[in-house]
């Protein structure tokens, strides 16, 4: 019997933050880049040590300064020739960024996480260019600091790497086989390589394997892996964030020494996935270690005995070769509990992060073989009834009751309260809700937070903001306004703080991409709603002009998505309840006079399973959470909701049954191919297209949105009913500038004006 430890990822952001703050003053020139390396290095060796020191006998050598992608971008030479006249670090941050002149590589989300991947480009033709040196040189620094015997280094996979790609020239897609086979000699040689410098194994992240494509991907992983075996450098195949369902039967049979499964899955379902199963009914071969992921990664709730009892049961199953790891990376989670110093007392005994997540790797391995097994590896999961309950005995909805059908419906269809709602002109302008959050507004906050500002001080800086954004809307002549979402934070933990139920933490980061970070708040007992959150910003807002003002929420399935859910009761549960809590909200905000209400949904696409076969019963209940939320409005109220950052081709009919007045979306990535797919499945409401895209610094010229608004009245559903078609950006500008946001604005009117003229 041999039970070790492993690890296949780390927060790489630094204890606190160094990594961001470092970055960002590289990136304003106030450093050099020796100066960011040297933090950069120093946050992994931290990271490794703490690692080692705990006891983990093969750690991961996580650690990037931007994404863990664009890292086997650049090893691999895979630059886009539009970045040749780029080399090293400028090559490496352009990529990222992007310069004057060369647009950065795309941005999409990392399987079903909140964390942002660059997209690799591949043209027809691959041809690499590799240069291993640095990772050759962090894999040495890896074995300094904790010793060759432990320091394996993280591989992304071919298959994945691949899979994740998207084609440089979408008129010229390439071929996924010949992709593969022509990165394959360099994968080879950076195998011999790691051989030669003397590495315990290699771990090959393979997360695709977890998709539904992974059934039909078996001759490409076997004939990838037969040709990396004869390396001889023993092999980790690492799979993560589900299971690896059909593909199991012959994954497990592949030639590596080991392959790492996923025993938790989508974060929030207690039960797990399918691992436990797959694994009790095709059992494993002997010839292989199981790295057994029975630490929740994705989840900020300690685990209890439940990784234990899982090893023993495997144990007792016969399988005695096992590496007790975390079910994904542990980059989604914050660093280190124990810098929080404002949790509930009951709650943080409760609660894991990224350190105290590899206490309890090492913690089950010794307890394993001497636990009592359970029946099977199935039973080695608690039940939700079994798992701790954590109410605070609020009057919620219980989630064992049925809500009332009619608390899911307007009580009128569109077609008849479409004529009571705000009328407009055509060409109807707007935007999506968050205006710069300035270097002013956030030190303001700091001091509010430290005391060194009163309350009446902060809420001055946050009404001065409301007035200059209302003077400035005014002056371009938009037609509905937003308040420009000064009081928040970040449009998810805001909520957060505001709800009953909801723990938010004061250091607990998250890596959403590159140097943006994000602090989910932890969902924690029953959500409820114990007074307005959004009123008043708004009556002041509206106090101040005579065009209508938008209400902004924050949807439910996107506050449950970009939290850390609890696990004893059901992700759709929690989902409810949030939907009953913004019920409340909507209510209150029509009462204060607000004509329309925006809830955003920009994370109901990523919260989809990566298996198509459990869509259905998501989407059935992310719609029902959403109309739950919604349709208390009154006919006369407008009811907006704003998706952006994915595909939603796929998901038309759940888009079409939240039953919004406006639908906003994001779209000046993708052409007007949304549109054409919302026209081709017969979408009959508002549609407000983004006119531009709000990731890019560049002011759009008044022109390029008239063309653009001109494309989107060529799509059949807009060409018959243009006075369907609202004008505004694709997402909200918070990351922008006023000096940005300002000109961009203001063209977008005049072209919205100009079209009116040339179609009156
Ligand atoms: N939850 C969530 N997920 C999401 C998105 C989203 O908006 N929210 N959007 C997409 C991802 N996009 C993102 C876009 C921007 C940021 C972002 O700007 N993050 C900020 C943090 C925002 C924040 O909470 N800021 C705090 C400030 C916290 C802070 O750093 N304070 C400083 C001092 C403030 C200062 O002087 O600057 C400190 O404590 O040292 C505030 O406004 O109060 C950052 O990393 O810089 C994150 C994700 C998808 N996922
Ligand atoms: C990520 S979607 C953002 C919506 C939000 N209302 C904003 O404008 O920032
Ligand atoms: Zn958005």
């Amino acid at each position: 019997m041999t039970i070790t430890t492993s690890t296949i990822g780390f927060p790489r952001i630094g204890e606190k933050r160094e990594v961001k703050k470092a970055l960002e003053t590289y990136w304003k020139k106030q450093t050099s880049l020796e100066e960011l390396l040297a933090v950069n290095n120093e946050a992994q060796r931290l990271a490794w040590t703490l690692q080692a020191d705990a006891g983990i006998s093969l750690v991961g050598l996580d650690g990037t300064l931007y994404d863990q992608v664009l890292e086997f971008i650049f090893y691999l030479g895979l630059a886009p020739s539009r970045f040749s006249h780029l080399s090293g670090y400028d090559l490496y941050f352009a990529l990222a960024r992007g310069v004057p002149g060369t647009e950065a590589l795309d941005m999409s989300k990392f399987f079903d996480t909140n964390y942002h991947y660059l997209v690799p480009e591949l043209a027809t033709t691959v041809t690499p260019k590799p240069d291993f040196s640095l990772l050759f040189d962090k894999v040495k620094r890896g074995q300094d600091a904790i010793g060759k015997e432990k320091a394996v280094p993280i591989i992304i996979g071919p298959n994945t790497l691949v899979g994740l790609s998207k084609p440089a020239d979408a008129s010229a897609p390439f071929d996924h086989d010949s992709a593969i086979k022509a990165l394959l000699p360099a994968y080879t040689e950076l195998l011999t390589q790691l051989k030669a410098l003397g590495v315990p194994e290699v771990q090959l992240h393979e997360p695709i394997l977890t998709t539904s494509d992974a059934a039909k991907l078996k001759a490409e992983f076997e004939s990838t892996y037969s040709e990396l075996s004869k390396v001889g450098v023993p092999i980790n195949l690492v799979t993560y964030y589900d299971d690896i369902g059909e593909a199991y039967e012959w994954a497990v049979k592949l030639p590596v020494a080991a392959v790492s499964l996923d025993f938790l899955g989508v974060p929030g379902s207690a039960l797990g996935n399918e691992t436990a199963a797959l694994v009790e009914k095709y059992g494993f071969p002997s010839d292989k270690r199981l790295g057994a992921g029975v630490v929740d990664g994705r989840s900020v709730f300690a685990d209890g005995d439940t990784p234990a009892n899982l090893v023993a049961a495997l144990l007792k199953k016969g399988i005695t070769n096992i590496s007790v790891q975390s079910s994904t990376s542990l980059q989604h989670l914050p660093y280190n509990k124990d810098l929080e110093t404002e949790l509930p007392a009951d709650l943080v005994a409760r609660l894991a992060f990224a350190k105290q997540k590899v206490a309890e790797i090492v913690e089950a391995a010794s307890k394993a073989p001497s636990a009592s097994a359970p029946a099977s590896i199935t039973a080695a999961l608690p039940a939700v009834s079994e798992l701790q309950a954590c109410t605070h005995g609020l009057d919620v909805y219980d989630p064992k009751e049925a809500i009332a059908e009619n608390l899911f419906n307007r009580s009128e269809e569109f077609k008849a309260r479409r004529s009571k709602q705000i009328q407009t002109p055509d060409f109807p302008t707007t935007t999506i809700g968050s205006f710069p959050q300035t270097p002013e507004l956030r030190r303001a906050r700091l001091q509010f937070k430290k005391g060194q500002l009163s309350a009446e001080d902060y809420e001055k800086v946050i009404n001065d903001y409301m007035k200059y954004a209302n003077d400035f809307q005014e002056r371009i002549g938009l037609d509905v306004f937003v308040h420009g979402e000064p009081e928040r934070t970040d449009m998810v933990e805001y909520f957060g703080v505001k709800l009953e139920g909801f723990a938010f933490t004061e250091a607990g980061w998250v890596q959403s991409y590159g140097s943006r970070y994000v602090r989910p708040p932890i969902i924690y007992g029953d959500v409820s709603r114990t007074g307005p959150i959004t009123v008043k910003e708004f009556k002041y807002a509206q106090s101040l002009t005579q065009k209508p003002v938008k209400g902004m929420l924050t949807g439910p399935v996107t506050i449950l998505n970009w939290s850390f859910p609890r696990k004893d009761i059901s992700r759709s549960a929690q989902a409810y309840q949030l939907a009953l809590a913004l019920r409340e909200e909507v209510a209150d905000l029509e009462s204060a006079g607000c004509k329309v209400i925006q809830v955003d949904e920009p994370a109901l696409r990523e919260g989809l399973p990566l298996k198509r076969a459990r869509w259905e019963s998501y989407l059935s209940w992310a719609v029902r959470a959403f109309r739950l939320s919604t349709v208390v409005a009154a006919p006369a109220t407008q009811i907006v909701t704003h998706l952006c950052y994915s595909e939603f081709a796929d998901i038309l009919p759940a888009i079409d049954g939240l039953d919004a007045d406006v639908l906003t979306i994001e779209n000046s990535r993708s052409g007007d191919e949304m549109l054409r797919a919302l026209a081709k499945y017969g979408y009959s409401r508002d549609i407000g297209a983004g006119v531009y895209d709000v990731h890019s610094p560049v002011v759009p010229p008044v022109d390029f949105i008239e063309g653009k608004i001109k494309t989107f009245l060529d799509v059949n559903l807009l060409s018959s009913n243009r006075k369907l078609l609202w004008v505004n950006p694709d997402c909200g500008l918070k990351t922008r500038e006023w000096a940005q946001v300002l000109p961009s604005l203001e063209n977008m009117v005049i072209a919205a004006k100009n079209l009116r003229a040339q179609t009156a």
